[in-house]
């Protein structure tokens, strides 16, 4: 099937809800766009977003609404949308209620003014958006004995219930009708196998209820006062939103295939557990108050990377599942054309140095903050850090894993160093048992390699791969990780050096120069919002205060109206870009939030 591509909604236009096992984006104008059940990496039965209605959609809107506004209800994902039409105003509750092992989305329509018109279509299609099901009438349960309607296709069925079901039209579930001011709209949809039974129905109210106390309670462990506390609220809980309840595995974000590079080919599939973006989630958590985050993530790690070291993955499935093929998915023309849509990823068989040095900073930081080792999980680092020992020296695909031939990363060495740092730390400040004068020889020869091959006199500044002669805002994780003092004139030179080379006119901080042709891909790419994020936090380390905090005001007023970012930012035309909504992003905002506290209050600033 060729289809020209159709205008798109903005990426930005979207919300997200969730019920802590998979997630839904709904657009501004109340249509359910994406949505894979019952898991973040199933496919989608709503695949709108990345076609048009006829890949699935569920519509509910007030079609000559004159203004449209939304926000979540305090901090959960329960959303709120207010038309105002010429003839009334109505809001829309939307929510996935708190998973109890069935997966529901919930959809709530109260008149307060006047009437408004409604529009209702319901359009499913399994299996991203290509598979027409069998749609039925079905007897509901319950004492009034409404009915339900029933779509079922191979292993898959979803069910609607409703005070009023639209009827069938071309493949379509769809109506038109007026509602009067206190009338109420109740629709609640549940996915089940398709050989279960009819699953229970719901209290809308109550489920309403339980989603508030569920996010709000979680929000409550967040200790950090001071400024742009309502954005790292925001993103603390998106963080969550993308934390499996069942399994612990931490998504990447909510989506496949949302493009970098609006029509071209860089559209990936992020529905997957990557060590490196989950450990850098949990060292935002840990950061702002979360302890018992990493000890559920702690127990994922271990049963995904179980066996031998040597057949460790950088990313898993939500289950810890191991086979990920990349495919492509002819029948969606993609969002605003961007071909191919992906699913499954094959970044999954690649070597990048880096990510063990993520993990052990996430588990040192674990440690700190008073959680014991195992036997097993201090066992398997041992492991892992004697694999890393051996692989060290070649060349890998780095952490924005290149498709271009592998290089010597200086960010992938700089991340072992800090991984056998953290081994070092381990046996030193927590007493833990290892080989540390090997440890410590290798941390100092691994150090002397990056002085040596890594860093360019000429640029005054830390280069992207040996060889090379240009940089990579990765480089800034230094200052996290402590590699050399912050105040050291090689790092401030990377830092003042990433700036100049990576920053728009937009003033934010591309990964690095795609000229170079270094990921082997066509087309460029758009500022990378950690990148953007990082550098506000090396700002703040470096000293550099009030460059550091116009760049978070800057930061602030890219996330969309629900405080949602994307993956990318295009300054020319104001729009979020790549997969949505992101960890990466978030938990870029939220540790460059701490950084800049931190800084500040220790030059004695008011915040
Ligand atoms: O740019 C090419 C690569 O893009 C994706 O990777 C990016 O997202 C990952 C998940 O957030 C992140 O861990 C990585 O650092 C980013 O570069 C994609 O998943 C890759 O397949 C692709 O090669």
């Amino acid at each position: 099937m060729t289809r020209s591509p159709h205008r798109p909604v903005p990426i930005a236009d979207h919300a997200v809800l969730g019920d802590g096992e998979t997630a839904a984006l709904v657009s501004l104008h109340g249509s359910v766009d994406w949505l894979c059940l019952p898991r973040f990496d199933s496919p989608a039965c709503f695949a709108a977003l990345l076609g048009d209605e006829r890949n699935g959609r569920w519509l509910l809107t007030v079609p000559d609404a004159t203004s449209v506004t939304r926000r979540y209800l305090g901090d959960t994902f329960t959303l709120e949308t207010t038309y105002v039409s010429p003839s009334g105003r109505a809001r829309v509750t939307d929510l996935m209620p708190v998973s109890d092992g069935a997966s529901d989305l919930v959809r709530r329509v109260e008149v307060d003014e006047g009437s408004v018109t409604l529009e209702h279509e319901w359009i499913v299609r399994f299996g991203y958006g290509k598979v027409q099901p069998w749609v039925v009438r079905v007897p509901d349960d319950g004492p009034d004995a409404r009915p339900a309607i029933r779509a079922i296709a191979g292993a898959e069925a979803l069910l609607l219930r409703g005070d009023r079901l639209p009827p069938a039209d071309d493949h379509r579930h769809r109506e038109t009708f007026d509602l009067a001011a206190g009338e109420v709209l109740e629709l609640a949809v549940t996915w089940t196998p398709s050989w279960a039974p009819v699953p229970r129905r719901l209290d809308v109210d109550e489920r309403i209820a339980a989603a508030r106390e569920h996010w709000e309670s979680w929000i409550d462990t967040c200790d950090y006062e001071g400024p742009y506390r309502e954005a790292l609220v925001r993103s603390l809980l998106t963080l969550r939103l993308l934390t499996s309840t069942t399994t612990g595995g931490i998504v990447a974000a909510a989506t496949t295939s949302l493009p970098e590079d609006p029509g071209g080919e860089r559209n990936w599939d992020y529905r997957y557990c990557w060590l490196r973006d989950a450990a850098l989630t949990l060292e935002a958590l840990v950061e702002s108050g979360y302890h018992e985050e990493i000890s559920a993530w702690r127990e994922w790690l271990l049963r995904a990377v179980a066996g031998d070291p040597g057949d460790v993955q950088i990313m898993y499935g939500v289950d810890g599942s191991r086979e990920l093929p990349e495919r492509e998915l002819d029948h969606l023309p993609g969002y605003a054309g961007s071909r191919p849509v992906r699913v499954g990823n094959a970044a999954v068989d690649q070597m990048q140095n880096d990510v063990l040095g993520e993990v052990m900073c996430a588990l040192d930081m674990a440690r700190d903050a008073g959680l014991a080792e195992s036997d097993a999980s201090w066992s398997l680092q041992k492991h892992l850090v004697a694999e890393q020992l051996e692989r060290w020296r070649r060349p890998d695909r780095g952490l924005w894993e290149i498709r271009g031939p592998e290089q010597h990363f200086v960010h992938s060495k700089i991340m072992t160093w800090a991984a056998v740092d953290r081994a070092v730390r381990a046996v030193e400040v927590h007493g833990l048992d290892g080989p540390v004068d090997r440890w410590r020889a290798a941390r100092d020869e691994i150090h002397a390699d990056v002085l040596a091959h890594g860093y360019d006199d000429e640029l005054g500044s830390f280069v992207q791969h040996y060889g090379a002669h240009h940089t990579d805002a990765a480089l800034l994780q230094m200052l996290q990780v402590g590699f050399l003092p912050a105040d050291d004139p090689r790092v401030v030179g990377t830092v003042h050096r990433i700036r100049d080379e990576l920053e728009g006119d937009d003033g934010l901080v591309r990964r690095y120069r795609t000229e170079t042709g270094v990921d082997g891909l066509s087309g460029s790419e758009h500022p990378f919002l950690v990148c953007s994020f990082w550098l506000a936090d090396a700002l703040a380390r470096i000293g550099d205060l009030d460059e550091s905090r116009r760049l978070l005001d800057r930061l602030m007023g890219v996330s969309n109206d629900l405080g949602l970012l994307a993956e990318e930012y295009d300054g020319e035309t104001d729009s979020l870009l790549g997969n949505f909504p992101q960890a990466f992003s978030h938990l870029g905002l939220v540790r460059a939030v701490h950084s800049l506290a931190r800084a500040e209050a220790a030059a004695g600033r008011p915040s």
